[in-house]
């Protein structure tokens, strides 16, 4: 009886397995018959693009982030601006775009959900309710509830805020300076950067720059064993089952450290001087818009969302910024002839005495306007190095058109990702892409090079459409105070042979000398750390100006 019985279940079980397999056998047929006559790198039907992808990949650093796969991808294969990257089983297919009309047509012209992979990922870190991932109403309710603290208006009305916490990073550079350090200097940027924000959108000091933070350790620690569980490069690591639980505990630390935070503000708004702090604005723009709310209590839903989006905004403006100044002063000290320019800018605009230019800044924040030059420096790390790109979800109804071929590409169960560092590398928008060159974001430029084609239309390190970043004026300006307080006062020499020596700082960087290293003979290449970040943090050390 028991034996029929035990034979019965393993019968049942073997259905249930069939019948799943046989599902899986239609789908992969139906899948890989699909792809196998849409554009995209070398196809086999077993693999699917895989084995072109591994091709590809041979080419790169083994940290490489991800992003440049798909860049490497189409040169090596020769490929137009719109293709399939056949993933499947393993992950959604990427259809990868590198043109910027049809960027547009899915950001701009109509803006498609967010994929789900974004959603997935972004969620985990940020909760319900956060810009990032809110779609429709929902998001357009809270993106109207920050834009004003967003403003490059009220930005510049921060601008001394933002000297004073960069003076406290000029001070720690003096100090590694004089002891001739080594320190990544992605990692400082980060301290400074996640300090910035706390002042502007908050109105606390974290002070991560000088010691420890409850919130800036809890959401270093959280993006460092998200990384280890998306490590396709190591996936023993994936495999440990630590992670899940430090995850959870420290989004557990950072919503009770900032809940308080959010009911203190709630609690003293009339008792304090009018704040210019970024949740200060967003409560009383809501509170405006929400009509009926009962504005004795802190309502549940702005506390959610305040919440879900002080965390996004920490992570959002950190991760990104940081890696934009790391870049900066990596590129203006491997090319003298434009650190001499940046730097007469500097001297043409605070006078001689670099010491000056703090005060300066702090009585005058519009000198920063000024500041052309840089502005344009700036504007070409963020193309050579662009940090992040959008992913959208690709629809049933939704085609898009091959520029090349006309030919009307399918978008279900695609993963679109309008290629930042694709179109940024794109020879039909900027001739010799792959050459550092701040030239062509000068409305003078006038060489044969880049006066005629430079599309400013294909810059877009903040993405494009209505889901653009929202803290592009912060960041911008961040960077331009950072270079103005810096560039003059210190020498800067990068140090990735030394790497090694830092690892076991704790940051979480990973040296690998096992391949390649250079892309498009740049030794600084982006490695992937959740966006993608310079090659182990940027090893350096600095120098005193005399
Ligand atoms: C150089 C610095 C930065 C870069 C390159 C950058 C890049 C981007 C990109 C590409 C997106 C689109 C993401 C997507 O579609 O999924 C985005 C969105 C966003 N960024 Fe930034 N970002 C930077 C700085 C900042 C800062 C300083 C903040 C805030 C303090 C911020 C907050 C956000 C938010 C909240 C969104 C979502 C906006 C929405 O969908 O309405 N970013 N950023």
């Amino acid at each position: 009886m028991i034996g029929s019985t035990s034979s019965q279940i393993v019968l049942a079980l073997a259905v249930v397995a069939l019948a799943y397999l046989v599902r899986f056998m239609v789908k992969f047929h139906f899948h890989r018959t699909r792809m196998s006559g849409l554009p995209g790198p070398p196809h086999s039907y077993l693999w699917g693009h895989i084995k072109s992808i591994r091709e590809a990949m041979a080419t790169l650093p083994l940290t490489a982030h991800r992003q440049l796969m798909p860049l490497i991808s189409k040169e090596k294969f020769g490929l137009g601006d719109v293709f399939y990257l056949d993933t499947f089983p393993f992950a959604p297919p990427p259809l990868v775009i590198t043109d910027i009309e049809v960027m547009k047509s899915i950001t701009t012209y109509t803006s498609l959900p967010k994929h789900h992979l974004v959603v997935e990922f972004v969620d985990w870190l940020g909760g319900p309710q956060n810009l990032v991932t809110l779609e429709g109403s929902a998001w357009k309710r809270w993106r109207s509830a920050f834009n004003p603290g967003f403003s490059a208006k009220h930005i510049m009305s921060l601008v001394p805020v933002i000297v004073d916490e960069t003076q406290v990073f000029c001070d720690l550079m003096t100090e590694k300076a004089k002891k001739q350090e080594l320190f990544r200097m992605e990692r400082a940027a980060t301290k400074l950067t996640v300090d910035i924000i706390g002042k502007v959108v908050l109105d606390v000091a974290f002070d991560s720059q000088r010691g420890p933070n409850t919130l800036v350790d809890s959401m270093l620690s959280f993006i460092k064993w998200m990384e280890i569980g998306n490590a396709w490069m190591n996936p023993i690591a994936i495999l440990d089952i630590r992670g899940s639980f430090v995850l959870r505990y420290q989004s557990w630390k950072m919503n009770r450290y900032l809940s308080r935070i959010v009911e203190d503000r709630f609690a003293t708004r009339h008792t304090r001087q009018k704040s210019k702090a970024i949740i200060d604005l967003a409560l009383d723009v809501y509170i405006k818009e929400t009509k009926g709310i009962d504005t004795t209590h802190l309502d549940p839903d702005f506390k959610t969302a305040a919440i879900s989006n002080m965390k996004i905004f920490i992570f959002a403006g950190h991760d990104t910024t940081s890696t934009g100044i790391a870049y900066a002063l990596y590129y203006l000290f491997k090319y003298p002839d434009i650190l001499a320019k940046i730097r007469k800018e500097h001297d043409d605009v605070f006078g001689s005495d670099p010491a000056d230019a703090a005060n300066q800044l702090r009585e005058d924040p519009y000198l920063l306007n000024k500041l052309i030059y840089t502005t344009a420096v700036i504007r070409e790390v963020l193309r050579y190095q662009p940090p992040a790109s959008t992913l959208r979800a690709g629809q049933k109804d939704v085609y898009i058109r091959d520029p090349k071929t006309g030919q009307a590409l399918p978008t279900e169960g695609t993963m679109l990702w309008p290629l930042d560092v694709g179109i940024h590398r794109n020879e039909k928008y900027w001739p010799n892409p792959h050459v550092f060159d701040p030239e062509r974001h000068l409305a003078s430029a006038s060489s044969e090079n880049n006066s005629t084609v430079n599309n400013k239309e294909a810059w877009i390190p903040f993405s494009n459409g209505p889901r653009n970043c929202i803290g592009q004026e912060l960041a911008m300006v961040e960077t331009k105070i950072l270079l103005a307080l810096t560039v003059r006062t210190f020498d800067f020499v990068a140090a990735f042979d030394e790497a090694y020596k830092l690892n076991d700082d704790g940051s979480g960087y990973k040296v690998d000398n096992s391949s390649v290293q250079s892309i498009y003979g740049d030794e600084a290449y982006q490695v992937a750390f959740m966006t993608a970040k310079p090659r182990d943090g940027l090893p350096c050390r600095l120098t005193l100006r005399v």
